[in-house]
């Protein structure tokens, strides 16, 4: 079978979803986010700020070029999609959901950030500028599209299998 991946904005629930799913499943989830940390010995944070974002778009891609063809379920970063390669190959190889939530709801789940998501430390504006300059390349990389606003984790994990 295809990897899972979950793709979609930084909050979108990428990691929880994972988690759950992997729990209902029994597969493996693979966080990259975690495996870049790991191997690199350095958090997200330290990675921007001294080896700049190209350096972990590099770390980022090799992960994900790691993880295809295994039985996994990869929770992605939300900048996976920035590069169309990765695009292509998150459309060819793995069975891809992008879970979608909206700016504003977003805006509510991560206004208790805690400085882990270096993109995330900007003015509102260049927020929103990121998110809406990234829907079109989630659509490209996705087989489906799963709303999230107002949605329970659980009912979200369901649709996903019932989806599979
Ligand atoms: N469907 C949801 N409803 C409410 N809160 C959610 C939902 N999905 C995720 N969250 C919350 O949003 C925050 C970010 O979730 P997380 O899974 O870390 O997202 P991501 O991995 O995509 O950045 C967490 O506090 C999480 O509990
Ligand atoms: O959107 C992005 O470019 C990023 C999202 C983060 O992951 P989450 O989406 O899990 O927050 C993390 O990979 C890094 O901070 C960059």
């Amino acid at each position: 079978m295809k990897p899972i991946a979950l793709i979609g904005f930084m909050g979108s629930g990428k990691t929880s979803i994972g988690q759950l799913l992997g729990k209902k499943l029994a597969y493996p989830v693979i966080d990259l986010d975690e495996q870049i940390e790991k191997n690199t010995n350095m958090t997200i944070g330290a990675i921007f700020d001294t080896k700049g974002e190209e350096w972990f778009r590099n770390k980022e891609e090799e992960e994900l070029n790691k993880w295809t063809g295994k039985n996994v379920i990869v929770s992605t970063g939300g900048g996976i999609i920035s590069r169309k390669q990765s695009r292509i190959r998150l459309k060819q190889h793995f069975h891809t959901f992008w879970l979608h939530a909206s700016f504003e709801e977003i805006m509510k789940r991560l206004v208790e950030e805690d400085g882990t998501r270096p993109l995330w430390q900007k003015s509102k504006e260049e927020r929103k500028e990121l998110y809406l300059k990234r829907e079109s390349m989630y659509k490209q990389a996705a087989h489906y599209m799963i709303s999230t606003d107002g949605r329970k984790k659980h009912e979200i994990a369901e649709e996903i299998i019932h989806l599979m």
